[in-house]
């Protein structure tokens, strides 16, 4: 395994839109994206952009997330932590099966198989009790003209 970029982190909020004017008058944002449901993940999502190196908008981003009834994780999340919180961090990978072999490998808890996540590629999540306490997401980092 070969650490790769920091797509997003994973914030879990109990209304999207409260959080979109914190990132926006709080925090400054200046690119915040549409939300969408992601019925497959039980999740809305809203990506917040964070400017890169280079002062464009093509850093980490703040990845917004909002049960969609019937998603009991992320609801007992909130349970625990009602005004949100930090959820996840997602790394980029170059090829997700590779990725899930090496991290069984190593007797890391992969938590389902690879499906289609946010950026239209594939994902997966590593239990956080077999990474330090954080909640991974794994990310095959989208092809030129492929995801969004
Ligand atoms: C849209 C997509 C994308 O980016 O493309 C997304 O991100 S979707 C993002 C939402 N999707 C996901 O999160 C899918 C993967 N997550 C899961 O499968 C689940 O949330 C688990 C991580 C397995 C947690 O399961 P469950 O919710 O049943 O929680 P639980 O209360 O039994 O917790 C089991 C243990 O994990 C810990 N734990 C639970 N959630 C945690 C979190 N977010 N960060 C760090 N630790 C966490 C608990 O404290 C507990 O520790 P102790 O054992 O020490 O008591
Ligand atoms: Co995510």
């Amino acid at each position: 395994m070969k650490l790769g970029r920091l797509n997003h982190i994973g914030v879990a909020t109990p209304s999207i839109a409260d959080s979109i004017v914190f990132y926006r008058d709080v925090m400054g944002a200046t690119k915040i994206h549409q939300p969408f449901d992601l019925p497959e993940q039980g999740v809305k999502v809203c990506f917040v952009d964070t400017p890169g190196a280079d002062g464009a908008l093509n850093g980490t981003q703040i990845e917004l997330i909002e049960p969609l009834p019937g998603n009991a994780s992320i609801a007992s999340f909130l349970e625990k932590n009602p005004s949100g919180g930090q959820h996840h961090v997602c790394y980029e990978v170059p090829d997700i099966h590779v990725a899930k072999a090496e991290f069984e490998a190593l007797g890391k808890r992969v938590l389902g198989e690879p499906r289609i996540g946010a950026h239209g590629t594939l994902i997966f999540f590593v239990h956080p009790r077999d990474m330090g306490g954080v909640l991974t997401e794994i990310m095959e980092t989208p092809k030129p003209g492929e995801g969004h």
